[in-house]
């Protein structure tokens, strides 16, 4: 076993280590954060049978908790993750995964929990595969939570890379960033507008086509279930972020997703009388979101408007599954999306956060924004900074994947839910 005692080392919101202990307590406390069953969704037996595509972080991660705590789903998360080697601890979602796995075995739900490449056929292949052979041959339900930045089209072999760039015109904005000491600084930064084909890029990488190749690779092989229903997360945000996230190369995709959705709703509810939504959440602190210039600036300052009213991942999804298993009805808005981030658009949310951003600099900014909050969320991301792990003590971090052919039943377990 390599155990060590690991210090958090980061450059900027990216760490270079994860904390197999921190990771593993983050995924129970988000567990413990997901609201109980509701009578009608907690079934005793077999629950309705899942994929979610992006399982090991974020949203995806809040699906894959939700959906086993909420309405008892089984079935299949894929992510993209790396393994410990000498050096290096695994990733974050490497360690989540792990932790995930225990949770859903000790539910007495069987997931299998899948590593590599989401986009390509043979990921496609083996979910398949899985579904037909252990899983009954029929799909009741798909989450799609990717957040990539390069896909391969297996169908042409071409390499796609998203890009965060508003479109049209340069965007200028403020922005938070952390020095090495942690200290926070209000700057201003420019990001050039698009050119030549970065919009069809970072559309080909986060628009539709992958969520619905795999509709269509699950369809082909008869694996959709009658009254199958499938949601893809989108993000649409304030003002404030528009001209860099609605308004820029990844809002394109966004559109794009939700013009997937209208194609793919229609083709379902012909074939198999099943639905095709877009889920619209709200800001959430992700190794994806920091990413993006002023999202972070804006989360913080969000949360210090918010407090503890901002609605974390899982609860959002837990809403979703709601809506999805049919416990409550499909609540649509006039483009057929599903909204769960009216908390974070309300008038007055807005205009509060409009008016501390005018007025964030360096010098005020830890008045106006929640930025313990936000520091430790970045951490946690990591699995440093999670209540109730001794960081001074060794940890082993050789944690293996959990291993697709053992089943829940096996193990004797069934806590319930
Ligand atoms: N973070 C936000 O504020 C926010 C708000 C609303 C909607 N969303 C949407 O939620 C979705 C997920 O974003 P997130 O912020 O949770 O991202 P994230 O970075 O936390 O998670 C991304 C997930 O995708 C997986 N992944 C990446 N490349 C993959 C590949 N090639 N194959 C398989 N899995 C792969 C990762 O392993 C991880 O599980 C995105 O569509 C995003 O736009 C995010």
């Amino acid at each position: 076993m390599n155990e060590r005692v690991l210090t958090p080392r980061s450059r900027g919101f990216l760490f270079l280590d994860s904390h197999p202990a921190g990771c593993a307590q983050s995924v129970a406390d988000m567990w413990d954060a997901c609201p109980a069953p509701t009578p009608a969704g907690a079934p005793d037996g077999d629950g309705p049978v899942a994929l979610v595509v992006g399982s090991s972080a974020g949203y995806g991660l809040a699906a894959t908790l939700a959906g086993l705590k909420r309405v008892g789903i089984r079935g299949i998360g894929v992510s993209f993750e790396k393994g410990p080697t000498e050096r290096r601890t695994a990733t974050a979602g490497w360690y989540r995964t792990a932790a995930t796995a225990d949770l859903a075995r000790a539910a007495g739900r069987d997931l299998v929990l899948l590593n590599g490449d989401a986009f390509s056929d043979s990921m496609k292949d083996q979910v398949a595969d899985l579904v037909e052979r252990r899983f009954g041959g029929r799909l009741d339900h798909l989450v799609y939570s990717v957040a990539a930045p390069r896909r391969t089209d297996p169908a042409t072999g071409t390499t796609y890379a998203s890009v965060l760039k508003p479109i049209g015109r340069p965007d200028r904005t403020k922005t938070l960033v952390f020095d090495e000491e942690g200290v926070p600084e209000v700057r201003e930064v420019e990001t050039a507008p698009a050119e030549g084909d970065d919009v069809e890029q970072t559309v080909a990488v986060m628009g539709g086509a992958d969520w619905e190749r795999w509709i269509d690779h699950l369809a082909a092989r008869g694996l959709l279930a009658e009254g199958f229903t499938t949601a893809a997360l989108s993000y649409i945000g304030s003002s404030l972020t528009a001209a860099i996230y609605r308004q820029g190369t990844i809002g394109a995709a966004k559109a794009h997703l939700e013009a997937t959705a209208r194609t793919l709703n229609e083709r379902l509810g012909t074939t198999v009388g099943g639905r095709a939504v877009t889920s619209v959440n709200g800001a959430a602190v992700t190794q994806s979101s920091t990413a993006i210039p002023g999202i972070a600036l804006y989360t913080g300052l969000l949360r210090g408007v918010l407090g503890e009213g901002l609605v974390p991942p899982v609860r959002q999804l837990a809403a979703l599954w709601d809506q999805l298993t049919g416990v409550a009805p499909l609540d649509l808005d006039a483009e057929g999306r599903v909204r769960l981030d009216t908390w974070e658009l309300t008038d007055g949310v807005q205009a509060a956060v409009a008016e501390r951003w005018k007025t964030a600099t360096t010098a005020t900014i830890a008045d106006l924004a929640d930025l313990d909050w936000f520091s430790a969320e970045v951490r946690r991301l990591y699995g440093f900074s999670v209540p109730g792990i001794d960081y001074a003590a060794p940890v082993a971090t050789d944690v293996p994947w959990p291993d697709p052919t053992s089943h829940a039943r096996d193990a004797g377990t069934r806590a319930g839910s």
